[in-house]
């Protein structure tokens, strides 16, 4: 089994590499070439800045707040937002005191940080820390600069290699690596007269699942198709396992997906939970629950408090303080009263995080300093939206338990593979076959792997789903699911016209609407460079494989018009969205939509995956001669795109191109004509 592992990781490092070299290389070609004003232009930088206030956060790190040169003036327009990891750097590098080199405008970053908060007038940065000292000569004047962010990637290769070299290896990873098959508990966890639920409204195969990872001794995976409540799911799961006795780590690959589990745990009396991770990724509703809020504001965060108040008086006096060996005693005894900072927070963080059941952060921030340090023992992982996380990924919270439970679904989209999709907009022959395969094997996640392994007997599937009107899953529920998933009776037949203030008209009352462009020379063409997001104000950068992205003026026009159309009926702006699988598209849809509506949602697929509304329109773009539909190819893609409406889906799409080749959407399209409400462009 150890070489089937060497030779696994072997293989995904060298595709991880790959992976990570190609992304910084892409974010260095597009900010390092540019100069600090132009970089301003696009939205990646904020040139000038007076550093204005420095205070002390978590982890010993200094909270620098910058604003612009000329008191009360507004910042710029930015795209940098909370999470962010930026440089600081004054122009040409320069000391205070010294002239800047007026032609060298290209900053060297001297300090590295992670943004906690942009608003109109100011952005404040965390530096330092356990990262290191800010120096003492730090000017006053900066720049903040985007960085790219390969932390996460630093954490899988260190992951892997730590796979490697495990020396007695659970039997979860010989289930996973060797032929070995998991082990389930013989006796039933949870009487059959469902007693033993905490949850009353559990549906039978949520139970199913529960019942399940409960029993299983080191892998279970929960298949929640669209709507079906995994996450409620998750955390019956989680109460069960804590019952038991079981300490918990619970991960997501993105701060959302965690967070949602945090909002839901947190309300549960007597089950202490702690969400780590940098406050400034954290949504509002899960703050309070994270370490730093704990550790702030508990009784043992008492003795952290003192020296955090007199390391900012400290900090406070430096900038009014004119010579430098006084300057020079200042930093000193910062120094020190950073060290022992540290000292007590890491006291306050070991006592937080030992004394939770629960401990939840992203799969990145489960390679924490903090749960390193702590030496946290955890029975179980419980990985949620595990299919949008690399396996590689999955190994940082991982390797941290002998059991594992995973919950996703392989029929939506898998994680992006950013090397993968560069080349996307490339014609199939012209990419190399070797790639390919090594970015399949990337896009592989562990969940899917272990159910192609093992089949139904570790995965359980959630088959009652709480959002769609059955006319709008029923292609997805025969194609991808068996034909199993059937809507709730509470949704089975909902429709717009039941919502409040909502009128009856053939739009509100019908569940699908198609409108087919076929025939009508709405054609598809590939992106002009001059579509600005006029919200922002800013000309929109396109993205990495948006090289050749497409997009569609009558579709985009009948788009607003069917907007148009729901909203003179009553429906709420807010309930709508406008979703498209190419970029360029959704460029355009922001540019004749967001004036008038700001309110509608407007954005790609991909990034709507595990959102929902109660009214999408999906304009498909492909419409030629050659019937090409490009990455419309991928069923994954089609399936989140129709999957994200409650009462009303309409698509907008020229069946004589999209409905041709592929088998999903030529299911698609016959129930669109069986089923739909069919219009045609002149008719709109
Ligand atoms: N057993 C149930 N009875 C009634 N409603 C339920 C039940 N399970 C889930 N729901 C409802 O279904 C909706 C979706 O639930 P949840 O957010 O847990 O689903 P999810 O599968 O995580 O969502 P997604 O499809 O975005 O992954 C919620 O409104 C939830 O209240």
């Amino acid at each position: 089994m150890d070489g089937t592992i060497a030779e696994f990781t072997k293989t995904h490092l060298e595709l991880i590499e790959n992976e990570r070299n190609f992304e910084i290389e892409q974010s260095q070609a597009l900010i390092s070439g540019l100069l600090p004003t132009h970089l301003q232009r696009l939205g990646f930088a904020l040139v000038g800045l007076r550093v204005t206030n420095t205070r002390t956060g978590l982890g010993g790190k200094t909270m620098m707040t910058l604003e612009a040169a000329v008191m009360g003036d507004p910042l710029p327009p930015t795209s940098l937002r909370s999470g962010d990891i930026v440089g600081l750097c004054a122009p040409g590098g320069h000391k205070p005191g010294k002239q800047a080199d007026k032609k060298d405008q290209r900053p060297t970053a001297q300090l590295s940080g992670v943004v906690t908060l942009v608003s109109e007038s100011k952005i404040v940065v965390a530096v330092g820390g356990d990262d290191g000292e800010i120096p003492e000569d730090w000017h006053e004047r900066c720049t903040v600069k985007k960085l790219a962010n390969d932390t996460t990637y630093k954490r899988i290769i260190h992951a892997l290699k730590d796979l490697t070299a495990i020396k007695e290896r659970p039997a979860l990873h010989t289930v996973l690596f060797s032929n070995i098959d998991p082990r389930f508990e013989a006796e039933t966890v949870i009487a059959d007269d469902d007693t033993g639920f905490f949850d009353s409204s559990l549906n039978e195969s949520q139970k199913a699942a529960v019942r399940l990872a409960v029993s299983a001794h080191d892998i279970a995976l929960i298949h929640g198709p669209p709507g079906t409540g995994k996450t409620h799911t998750i955390v019956e799961v989680i109460r069960q396992l804590a019952a038991r006795n079981q300490r918990i780590l619970v991960c997501g690959p993105s701060n959302v997906s965690v967070d949602n589990l945090v909002e839901r745990l947190g309300r549960i009396r007597g089950l202490p939970i702690v969400r780590l991770g940098h406050p400034a990724r954290i949504l509002p509703a899960a703050v309070a629950h994270s370490l730093d809020s704990q550790t702030k504001y508990s009784d043992a965060g008492e003795l952290v408090r003192d020296v955090r108040k007199e390391l900012d008086d400290t900090l406070a006096k430096i900038p009014k303080c004119k010579r430098s060996a006084e300057r020079r005693a200042l930093y000193d005894q910062v120094r020190e009263l950073r060290k022992e900072y540290r000292v007590r927070e890491a006291k306050v963080v070991d006592h937080t995080i030992g004394g939770s059941r629960v401990v939840l952060a992203t799969l990145s921030g489960a390679a924490s300093r903090d749960l390193a340090k702590n030496k946290s023992k955890f029975d179980v992982v419980v990985i949620d939206e595990a299919t949008q996380a690399m396996e590689g990924e999955c190994w940082i919270a991982a390797l941290q338990a002998p059991k594992l439970i995973l919950a996703g679904d392989h029929q939506q989209l898998p994680p992006t593979i950013k090397s993968m999709d560069a080349r996307e907009t490339k014609p199939k022959e012209d990419r190399e076959k070797e790639q390919q395969q090594s970015c399949e094997l990337l896009e592989t996640t562990l969940f899917e792997r272990v159910r192609t392994k093992f089949g139904d007997t570790v995965c359980c599937m959630l088959t009652t789903q709480y959002r769609m009107h059955a006319d709008i899953m029923r292609v997805s529920s025969e194609r991808l699911y068996d034909g199993r998933l059937v809507a709730d009776v509470s949704v089975a037949a909902h429709l717009l016209s039941d919502l409040e203030h909502v009128t009856a008209t053939d739009d509100t009352e019908s569940p699908l609407v198609f409108i087919d462009t076929a025939g009508s020379e709405m054609r598809e063409s590939a992106e002009s460079s001059d579509i600005s997001d006029t919200s922002t104000g800013n000309r929109q950068v396109k993205q990495l494989g948006d090289t050749d992205s497409k997009l569609n003026k009558g579709e985009a026009e009948l788009t607003l018009l069917h907007v148009d159309r729901l909203i003179a009926a009553g429906v709420l702006a807010a309930d709508i969205a406008v979703i498209s699988p190419y970029n360029s598209q959704v460029r355009l849809l922001k540019s004749m939509i967001r004036d008038k509506y700001p309110e509608v949602e407007i954005g790609s697929v991909d990034g709507f995956q595990g959102r929902e509304k109660e009214a999408v329109i999906l304009s498909m773009v492909r419409s030629n001669g050659a019937k090409e539909i490009g990455f419309l190819s991928d069923f994954r893609r089609i399936n989140v795109a129709i999957t994200r409406a409650r009462r009303h889906l309409c698509v907008i799409a020229d069946s004589e191109t999209v409905s041709v080749r592929d088998p999903f959407l030529k299911a698609l399209f016959k129930h669109l004509e069986q089923s739909a409400d069919l219009r045609y462009p002149d008719q709109v």
